[in-house]
């Protein structure tokens, strides 16, 4: 076989190392963090349980779990010069961009910067999901002129998360909804920006690096970026407020035989794993139904069913968790170009998971390339 035979564009298909932080399985469609399936913990355990069982391996004690809670709530606000940081940037910025910097930022500051040892690693990890929800809600004041909105310790990481951003205590069923979408979001195997984060692991760089690294591949619209991505095609349809789910899901319809036909890649659908639904995807789209209808948006689903069952129809290709997550954000009243920010948030989790793990058996991830440039030349 020639080099060039062995070829595998995209790492389709190839298995690169082993991983105990979670299972993607294809063939029964399901989702397992460290054993337990996804739906069971979503429908279960806080958003911070999620974050210890990924991390230790196991599910918590009740005092490991108090230990956590108290250094979440007490860690929430933003070092001043984060936000000095964060005031430079321009207040269009995409905000992935605002999230990057401020992740590199927060590297430069924490004191063991340059400790890897597991210690250091999980005391880094707890840090950055503490404070990184102050940069999303942070970001998105700014770019509306309103003044911060300092976190809460009497409330959890979704209901804070929610007060800093909208400077209101949202209704249980806005934070369960959000709580939901963060546990999903939490953890997918070697997914673009996790597979980048254990490559820049692997050469022995710091934990913040590998972190803004993997937020540079989640922005990418096809990966994280896909869920701002699905607005923006909510947005170019038309999102009519009076209209009936049926005129929507015509009119999504109608724009979805378009775009196919123009051979438009759709955002928002597809999967480089599940090749017949993703997993999360059911869990998410029942939190977007309760959005839908505390908000009493049916229109919005009307859009989100005309432009399913189009493609569908035409592709059978199946949504992925950004399809359902992307409405679910816009309902609670985040900005379109937040959602990738809020999926950070949810996957430091994941990401410094399996930072630890490829630290802890590391070799330098450094495939081949076949040559096909010119033949050796000189100069004359
Ligand atoms: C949380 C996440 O990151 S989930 C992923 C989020 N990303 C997106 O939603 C982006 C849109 N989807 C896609 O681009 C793709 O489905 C990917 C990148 C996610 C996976 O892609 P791959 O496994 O590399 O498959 P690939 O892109 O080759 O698609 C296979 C075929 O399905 C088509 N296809 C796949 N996804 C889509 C889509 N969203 N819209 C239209 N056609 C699609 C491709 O055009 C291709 O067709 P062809 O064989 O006729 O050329
Ligand atoms: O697994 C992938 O390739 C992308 C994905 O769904 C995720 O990162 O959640």
């Amino acid at each position: 076989m020639t080099e060039t035979e062995e070829i595998r564009k995209g790492l389709a298909g190839v298995v690169v190392d082993y991983t105990a932080v979670s299972k993607v399985n294809p063939e029964s469609n399901s989702l397992l963090y460290r054993g337990y399936p996804v739906q069971e913990l979503a429908a279960q355990k806080s958003f911070e349980e999620v974050a210890l069982l990924l991390w230790n391996g196991e599910l918590p004690t009740e005092a490991e779990l108090q230990e956590f809670v108290s250094f979440e709530r007490s860690n929430r606000a933003l070092d001043e010069n984060v936000k000095a940081a964060i005031d430079l940037l321009p207040k269009n910025c995409h905000p992935m961009d605002v999230g990057r910097t401020a992740v590199s930022v927060m590297g430069a500051n924490h004191p063991k910067a340059e400790d890897s040892s597991p210690e250091a690693e999980l005391e880094k990890a707890k840090h950055l999901f503490a404070k990184f929800p102050a940069v999303v809600a942070y970001d998105q004041r700014r770019r509306r002129d309103q003044d911060v909105v300092e976190p809460r310790e009497d409330l959890d990481y979704s209901q804070n998360f929610l007060w800093m951003t909208f400077g209101e205590e949202a209704a249980p069923e806005v934070v369960d909804a959000f709580r939901v979408s963060m546990v999903l979001y939490a953890e997918h195997s070697f997914n673009a920006s996790t597979f980048t984060a254990r490559v820049i692991t692997s050469t022995l760089s710091d934990l913040h690096s590998a972190v803004t690294g993997a937020i540079g591949a989640l922005k990418g619209p096809l990966h994280g970026g896909a869920n701002e991505a699905v607005m923006h095609t909510f947005h170019e349809i038309g999102i009519r407020k009076e209209e009936s789910r049926e005129e929507a899901a015509a009119r999504a319809k109608a724009w979805m035989e378009d775009a196919l036909a123009q051979k438009k890649k759709v955002m928002g659908f597809g999967h480089r794993v599940y090749k017949n639904g993703d997993s999360r995807v059911p869990t998410m789209k029942a939190a977007l139904d309760k959005m839908i209808e505390y908000y009493g948006r049916s229109e919005m689903l009307g859009l989100y069913d005309g432009l399913e069952q189009a493609m569908g129809e035409a592709k059978n290709i199946k949504p992925n968790l950004d399809y359902p997550a992307g409405p679910t954000y816009h309902l609670m009243g985040f900005d379109t170009e937040m959602f990738t920010p809020i999926f950070i948030a949810a996957r430091i989790t994941g990401w410094t998971a399996h930072i630890q793990e490829q630290r802890a058996a590391n070799a330098l991830i450094r495939p081949l390339s076949a040559y096909n440039g010119p033949e050796e030349r000189h100069l004359s």
